[in-house]
């Protein structure tokens, strides 16, 4: 658009949202950076509503807006602004705001490209996925939880299940204005997908009384299963999800040593452990890698969710063009390797969780066998019995130990896609043998 004057200036949203798609494009940033660099922005949560209804709805808005030739009978317009403007009119806020010429060009063609798009293909692409919402109990304890929201909702009463589908199904037959607890997680709260936007609004949330946390990411945690007051090292911490349901599910004592090497990650770490009232984490900016014991003595549980390509988030906020070439997928699966290395190097550690969100193998089946092979002195458990043989995918039958790590799948678990393998130190009796 540029050296065309309008009379009437496009909203700052939309310029911002098609510039931020732009550079998406054109560089090999994610749109998940690029987004995470505009968090002052007031309208950040918008924005990133926005960018998600086209992640989840790429194809489908591309092939319309091609078969429509609304760039081509409209050269000025710019193929970003015109994706921002289909996005926000048809799937997002369902509305143009102003009277801008490209505003006026997209309500004019709104017709055409609802037609192109095609009633199927317009349905089909729903996010259907629960909301998931943690407990903060440094802040909140569970009953007074469940009083809070009692107000709100009604808590589905559900006998205990006899099986994983039992649970799915009932996860899937919730009615949108009841929610029910996890069978996994037991501070884990799961409401109607149709519920995300309260979540993402509420005071509860802006106050970390209540996480925005799916499901698999909760798992990692949990299966390292700490003691209270245990010494934690989790060596990749920044935003400090992870960090935070350590800090509750060892009632916030002991110690959990949170490392971050990026300054403007760690920043958020900080403030995001403050405000969820953590009295146990000690923050530490720095590169894992030169953190040696002495700086954290006496470390017992690690938790490494090392830097990842992502992979199963790929339909949230993630371009089709961002795909996971070979070589960079050899990067990172060198890099975990390194990280979950030094993690077996700390002298008392006991047990180790890796998680990743990512379906490769590269970073997954990959890297746990090699660190078994560099690292004989410890063994896998099974995640899956960890969850009370309550769990269906595991890892890749190819290698001897698929079956004793975990994958979270979006199809059948209602997650994101994840993975966890747990290690443990072998004793010195069974060194020997
Ligand atoms: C997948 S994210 C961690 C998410 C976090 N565990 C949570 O649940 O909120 C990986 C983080 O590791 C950080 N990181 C990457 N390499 C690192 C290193 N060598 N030492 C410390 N942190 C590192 C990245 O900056 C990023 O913030």
């Amino acid at each position: 658009m540029s050296g065309f004057k309008h009379s009437i200036k496009v909203p700052s949203k939309y310029k911002k949202v098609a510039a931020i798609l732009k550079t998406a494009f054109e560089s090999k940033k994610s749109l998940k950076s690029l987004i995470f660099e505009q968090k002052k922005h007031v309208k950040l949560r918008d924005m990133q509503a926005l960018l998600t209804h086209y992640t989840d709805n790429q194809r489908a808005i591309d092939a319309a807006i091609e078969k429509c030739q609304i760039l081509e009978e409209n050269p000025r317009l710019s193929r970003e602004l015109c994706i921002t403007l289909v996005t926000e009119l048809i799937y997002h806020r369902k509305d143009l705001k102003g009277d801008s010429k490209p505003v006026q060009t997209v309500r004019a063609y709104r017709k055409r490209i609802m037609k192109a798009l095609g009633d199927e293909n317009f349905a089909k692409k729903k996010d259907t996925k629960p909301r998931y919402v943690r407990i903060n109990t440094n802040i909140v304890s569970i009953a007074d939880a469940h009083a809070m929201l009692a107000e709100n909702w009604y808590k589905k009463d559900c006998p205990p299940f006899e099986n994983y589908d039992e649970f799915l199904k009932a996860v899937e037959t919730l009615e949108e204005n009841e929610y029910m607890v996890d069978m996994h997680v037991d501070d884990l709260l799961i409401f109607h997908s149709k519920q995300k936007y309260f979540w993402a609004t509420h005071e509860y949330t802006e106050s970390k009384k209540f996480m925005l946390q799916d499901k698999a990411t909760c798992l990692a945690a949990k299966i390292l299963n700490p003691p209270i007051g245990s010494i934690i090292l989790d060596m990749c911490a920044a935003p400090g999800m992870k960090t935070i349901h350590l800090s509750n599910l060892v009632k916030n004592q002991g110690t959990i040593y949170a490392i971050e090497k990026d300054a403007e990650r760690y920043r958020l770490l900080r403030s995001m452990t403050k405000k969820a009232k953590c009295k146990n984490i000690k923050p530490i900016e720095a590169d894992v890698l030169t953190i040696t014991p002495e700086q954290c003595p006496d470390v017992e549980y690690i938790l490494l969710d090392p830097p990842c390509s992502g992979s199963g988030m790929q339909n949230r906020m993630c371009l089709n063009s961002e795909v996971d070439d070979a070589q960079r997928l050899q990067k990172l699966g060198g890099l975990q390797i390194k990280l979950l290395s030094h993690a077996m190097n700390f002298p008392h550690v006991k047990r180790i969780v890796y998680s990743t969100c990512s379906i490769h193998k590269e970073e997954n089946e990959d890297v746990v066998k090699k660190c078994l092979y560099l690292n004989p002195n410890f063994k896998l458990l099974s995640a899956k019995k960890a969850l009370r043989n309550k769990w269906c995918n595991l890892g890749d039958r190819q290698y001897d130990f698929g079956k004793k790590c975990l994958y979270s799948r979006p199809e059948k678990d209602l997650t994101i896609g994840m993975f966890i393998a747990i290690f443990e130190k072998l004793s010195n009796s069974e060194e020997v043998a």
